[in-house]
């Protein structure tokens, strides 16, 4: 089974822009529990520009499913974050400031000693970790031997050349996830995930555990509401 996390970072922004409580993130996230989601994504950057640190406390109360928090361990105030929260899982994310999202993976090879002390530190509070890599199977054996518990493949590659030739676009994801597999880690994926690209990759990687999507699947529900469209996502992991 191939479980749906909903990233509501998006929720987050569109509050954001008048400064009140509308939409109200909180209520949200609850909702897309009700309908269905099987995950909260959250990944608050250090400007805050949508997620704040203080949400994220007030959403730990709240969230029922698998609450996953990701970000970058190199900021000390994200650690802390983590670790008072203490979510059923952290993915640490390479992001660079000022990125206007996130657009690699690590190096899981040249960051193997510093990966491994936050990997342990996250796990000895009981926290599962994944780590943010590219479909590269050396990326995935590096994470392995950092002591991550999964890796969450970055799928834009795949979302942006998956019209072209989806096949070909597909095709390192399927070697990686093996590599995953082989080694024993779990395998989470996203990044640019629709309604579009996600049945294909499932099908072609069906030991998937987890997608998080947050961008498309909140555009989407602009059209069809937020009830309809966490469902028509999930039909898309059957
Ligand atoms: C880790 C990742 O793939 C990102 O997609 C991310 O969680 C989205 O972040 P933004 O919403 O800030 O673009
Ligand atoms: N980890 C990826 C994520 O949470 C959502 O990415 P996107 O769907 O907003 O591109």
């Amino acid at each position: 089974m191939t479980r749906l996390s909903v990233n509501i970072n998006k929720i987050a922004t569109l509050r954001n822009a008048r400064g009140g409580n509308n939409p109200d993130l909180i209520k949200v996230a609850q909702d897309c529990e009700r309908f269905g989601a099987q995950g909260i994504t959250v990944h608050p950057r250090p400007d805050e520009r949508h997620i704040r640190y203080r949400d994220v406390y007030e959403l730990k109360e709240v969230v029922s499913t698998e609450f996953n928090i990701e970000g970058n361990p190199s900021e000390e105030k994200f650690v802390k974050l983590v670790l008072d929260v203490r979510p059923e899982q952290v993915t640490l994310v390479p992001d660079a400031l000022g990125a206007i999202t996130s657009n690699a993976g690590w190096d899981t090879v040249g960051n193997r000693d510093r990966l491994s002390r936050w990997i342990e530190s996250f796990r000895s509070a009981g926290i599962r970790v994944s780590v943010f890599v590219n479909p590269d199977p050396g990326m995935v054996e590096g994470a392995k031997l950092a002591g991550a518990d999964r890796v969450e493949l970055y799928t834009e590659p795949y979302a942006a050349g998956y019209h072209a030739d989806r096949g070909k676009a597909v095709a390192p994801f399927v070697e990686a996830a093996k590599t995953a597999r082989d080694t024993g880690l779990g395998l989470n994926a996203g990044h640019d995930l629709d309604l579009d690209n996600l049945a294909f990759l499932k099908n072609n990687i069906p030991w998937l555990d987890e997608v998080s999507i947050g961008h498309a699947l909140i555009s989407d529900a602009l059209y069809y509401g937020l009830e309809n469209v966490i469902p028509m996502y999930l039909r898309q992991l059957q």
